[in-house]
């Protein structure tokens, strides 16, 4: 096993582009080796979700005075909730003896840099923003309006990307079972040889 197993492992990249599709086949495939860190929020619990499971529930200030303390290594804030990774979230799952995956915005990725975490980046690009788009609108969750606001943090997801010590592999999704075995084998520890960021005039 290479120690390269342990260290947590994260993924971001493009809206649509198949992050949620790759995590969910290696989650099937091997059920006992990978998990997602619980995340905390300010949201309210919807229906038939479980404090300490889907999330850890908080009010605003005791978000604010965890993040006072430095217990996250990442937040966010989406529309008027806040949402943070803490390291404690972390250690839980490698105490599982399981490979923490984290699935998150670039924003993100940044923001861990700066803390003593030294996760594996992956960065899933899309074969071209043409694809992307189509996706996006395959998909059928968003309107064109919102596809096209995706598609212009695409364009800047991307650009994060190529530079320097951005990401430790970029893989590119287009045909799903053979971005699925390079991701299969970063996430086992393997170093894998890292494809090339799409060209982002089409
Ligand atoms: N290699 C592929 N070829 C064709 N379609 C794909 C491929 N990978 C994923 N898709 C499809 O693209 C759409 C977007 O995938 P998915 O929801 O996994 O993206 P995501 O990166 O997780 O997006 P978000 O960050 O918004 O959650 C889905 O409809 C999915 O089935």
């Amino acid at each position: 096993m290479s120690c390269l197993k342990n260290v947590p492992l994260v993924i971001f990249g493009p809206s649509g582009v198949g992050k949620g599709t790759l995590i969910k086949r290696l989650f099937a495939e091997f059920p006992d080796q990978f998990a997602f860190s619980v995340s905390h929020t300010t949201r309210a619990p919807r229906p038939g979700e479980t404090d300490g499971k889907e999330y850890h529930f908080v009010t605003q200030d005791t978000f604010k005075s965890l993040l006072n303390e430095g217990a996250f290594i990442e937040h966010a804030q989406f529309s008027s909730n806040y949402y943070g990774t803490s390291i404690r979230a972390i250690e839980a799952v490698q105490a599982t003896g399981k490979r923490c995956i984290l699935d998150i915005e670039s924003q993100g990725v940044r923001q861990i840099k700066k803390t003593k975490i030294n996760p594996v980046y992956v960065f899933i690009a899309p074969p071209s923003m043409t694809v992307l788009r189509d996706r996006l609108r395959g998909r059928g969750t968003d309107s064109e309006e919102a596809v096209q606001r995706r598609l212009t943090i695409a364009l800047s997801e991307i650009s994060y990307a190529g530079e320097d010590g951005a990401c430790d592999y970029i893989i590119v999704n287009d045909h799903l079972d053979q971005a699925y075995s390079k991701f299969r084998d970063v996430a086992q520890g393997n170093r894998i040889d890292s494809d090339t960021l799409p060209r982002v005039d089409d």
